[in-house]
């Protein structure tokens, strides 16, 4: 069953000069995938995972959400929505500092009134789950990256959301904490059946990806399925992306050296 679908999706900046960032853009979702976007700089991959997230309105088209049009949806249920079927997992973790690991995971439950002993039993599976049991009383800021991005990813699907989004999660973290990152990501996918949508430029992080969509213009190129073997699809999709051209630093750079990028 599609979880997700979006319907010739556009969306136009108007300001000096008018700017179509995404143009009929059209795919769909099933419950259970785990979907990659890849393309080059400025392709309209974020502006494509703000419609999807309802952060942001398109100029045309539809999200259609766990069965729902989510442009259709009152301005004033649109925020219970995002967090009841919505998990979000950014580049730069965007933890709460002033509050301590427990409090950060804990948020979107307490926003949405949930009863303490659920919240804690919740919070000892997800953070079993993600070896983060005893980080929980730290404060943000005695994490590693690693540490932090699991608490982001543990925020971020306490709820059992629908729905996880993730916008360059490993952009900010090591290879070792990239690698333990997309494999919690990977676990929670096979194991919880949890819907993953990943904007990614490196290629590597892509192949962990069921399927990946290629975006060029603000149109949707191509798509390319993992199959079984991990190693044969990165190689698929660095061809691919060398076909899509734009900037090749833009999704290489993880692979060149500092003093190259
Ligand atoms: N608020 C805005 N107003 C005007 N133009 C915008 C706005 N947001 C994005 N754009 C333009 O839309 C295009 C697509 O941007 P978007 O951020 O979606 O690309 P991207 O593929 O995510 O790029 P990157 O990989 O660099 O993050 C870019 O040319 C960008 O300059």
């Amino acid at each position: 069953m599609a979880i997700l679908t979006v319907q010739q999706l556009t969306k136009v900046y108007e300001g000096k000069q008018t700017y179509r960032a995404l143009d009929r853009v059209s795919f769909a979702m099933d419950q259970g995938e785990f979907v990659g976007i890849m393309g080059p700089s400025g392709s309209g991959k974020t502006t494509l995972l703000n419609m999807v997230s309802t952060m942001n309105q398109p100029t045309s088209g539809e999200v259609w959400l766990n069965g729902e049009n989510v442009s259709l949806i009152s301005q004033k249920d649109i925020e219970q929505f995002r967090r009841q079927h919505l998990g979000f997992v950014f580049q730069h973790f965007a933890l709460l500092d002033t509050l301590t690991v427990e409090e950060n995971i804990l948020l979107p439950l307490i926003l949405d009134g949930k009863p303490i002993d659920e919240m804690k039993r919740q919070l000892h599976n997800i953070a079993t789950r993600l070896d983060i049991q005893t980080l929980l009383q730290k404060q943000i800021d005695d994490l590693s990256g690693g540490q932090k991005q699991r608490t982001a990813i543990a925020r971020a699907i306490i709820h059992s959301p629908t729905l996880l989004l993730a916008d360059e999660p490993t952009g900010n973290l090591d290879s070792k904490s990239t690698k333990d990152v997309l494999e919690v990501l990977l676990d929670l996918n096979r194991e919880r059946a949890t819907s993953i949508l990943m904007v990614s430029h490196d290629p590597l992080v892509a192949s962990y990806c069921d399927r990946v969509l290629f975006m060029k213009d603000g149109q949707l190129y191509n798509e390319l399925y993992q199959g079984e073997d991990r190693e044969a699809f990165f190689r698929k999709l660095l061809d691919m992306l060398a076909l899509l051209g734009g900037d090749r630093r833009d999704f290489l750079s993880v692979y060149l050296p500092k003093h190259d990028s």
